[in-house]
């Protein structure tokens, strides 16, 4: 088991020294020696040093900017399903129903992700968030600790099953692989990267199968967990869907908002690559560093006697004070794709209020729970109208 230290205290001076001297040090470790575990094996989320880089800059520039722009008729697209099923369930139901919106929210961020990576292969593609959502509760424990330090990959009967997945997942990636053609998505840059790089044929297809995962498992989860959030915050804040409606930049400060008080990323981490000294605190190489992100985001000092509040206007002035805010992480690790997620959200989000009045079901029983990322433990019960007058689309 690896050394670990939480950092419990909520400095944003050291959270900015801690990936200064870490996520720059970009070590030595090559792909093959990278972690392999059945979750991310060693994929972008988890490698380190030229592994890590290598992989980074190939997947960086398919978030960039210009292209996530050119996906937002994509995002429009793939949200029509969800809109047509609540519209229909509402006009069947007398004109309300009583909904859990989880899986309709997944639904839609994995048809999203699908489409950018595999192209017109999307809808097999999806059938593979299924089986990563399976490996997802296998490997998930209640124990925080045993979730980051390894101890949940000891060949237990819950472990064989992940393997087990793990396998299922690797060969429907690979049949995709074989299947795709000359088109542009996040497939091709990777098979092109692999391909080029003249590595053995296992490692190639290990490195197209845990970039493939590691996306997906970034890309798909976190995003329909905050969308679900988000909506939960509204339901429960009439007057927020009211503003958005008139006005929506204001969603920006909602999603903002939403992602201070539930970041679906519970810890951002960093390995002590060699030995390190700051904040008076000696760490030692090899140490596994833990900044639990509420900490941040819940610290009355860093935001003011207001902080368990859902009050999306602190984001309407000023930022944040650098460092204190983590939804996204920082420094040279920073999530590569909060721009596609934003755009992501915004789009799933404002199509939602333009259509519906959300109120908080009183079936809704309020437990975050810690699952790799923090989600609402029996999911978010909603109950919905039709939007009347000026604002119906
Ligand atoms: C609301 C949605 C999302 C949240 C809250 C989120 C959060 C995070 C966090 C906290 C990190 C770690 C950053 C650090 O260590 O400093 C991260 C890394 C990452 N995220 Fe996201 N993310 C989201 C959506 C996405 C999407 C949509 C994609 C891609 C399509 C993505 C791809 C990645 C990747 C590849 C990394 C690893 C970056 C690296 O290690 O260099 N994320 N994300």
């Amino acid at each position: 088991m690896g050394n670990v230290v939480f950092l419990h205290v909520s400095r944003p001076d050291v959270v900015r020294d801690i990936n200064l001297c870490v996520s720059l040090d970009l070590g030595k470790s090559s792909y093959l020696k990278a972690t392999h575990e059945p979750l991310f094996g060693g994929g972008i989320l988890k490698s380190n040093g030229e592994a890590w880089a290598h992989q980074r800059k190939i997947i960086a520039r398919e978030f960039f900017l210009d292209k996530v722009k050119g996906m937002v008729d994509l995002m429009v697209d793939s949200a029509q399903t969800l809109l047509k099923s609540w519209e229909e369930g509402i006009d069947k139901n007398g004109g309300t129903i009583d909904i859990k919106i989880d899986d309709d929210i997944r639904a839609y961020s994995a048809d999203v992700i699908s489409r950018t990576c595999f192209g017109s292969s999307y809808i097999k593609g999806k059938n593979i968030f299924l089986k990563i959502r399976e490996l997802q509760k296998a490997v998930s424990k209640p124990n925080v600790l045993a979730e980051m330090t390894g101890l949940r990959f000891f060949p237990i009967k819950r472990n064989k099953q992940a393997w087990e997945l793990h396998k299922q997942v690797h060969k429907l990636i690979l049949e995709i692989v074989k299947e795709s053609g000359e088109e542009r998505n996040l497939l091709r840059a990777i098979l092109l990267s692999a391909s080029s790089s003249k590595v053995e044929l296992a490692e190639a297809e290990n490195f197209i199968v845990d970039n493939c995962k590691s996306i997906y498992f970034a890309g798909y989860e976190s995003t329909a967990v905050t969308a679900a959030w988000c909506l939960m915050l509204l339901g429960l804040h009439p007057e927020w869907q009211d503003r958005v409606r008139e006005e929506v930049q204001e969603l920006t400060m909602v999603i903002q908002e939403t992602l201070r008080l539930y970041p679906a990323g519970a810890f951002v981490s960093r390995q002590a690559l060699q030995e390190l000294k700051f904040g008076g605190v000696h760490i030692p190489k090899g140490v596994n560093i833990y900044i639990p992100v509420s900490t941040m985001h819940l610290d009355p000092n860093l935001w003011g006697p207001d902080v368990k509040e859902f009050n999306p206007e602190r984001f309407s002035n000023a930022q944040p004070q650098l460092h204190s805010y983590l939804p996204f992480g920082a420094g040279a690790r920073t999530c590569l794709g909060q721009g596609f997620a934003m755009a992501e959200l915004k789009t799933l989000i404002s199509l939602i209020i333009s259509k519906f009045v959300l109120k908080l079901s009183p079936n809704y029983e309020h437990s975050p729970t810690l699952k790799l990322i923090v989600e609402p433990e029996f999911g978010v019960d909603l109950s919905l109208t039709r939007v009347q007058g000026a604002y119906r689309h």
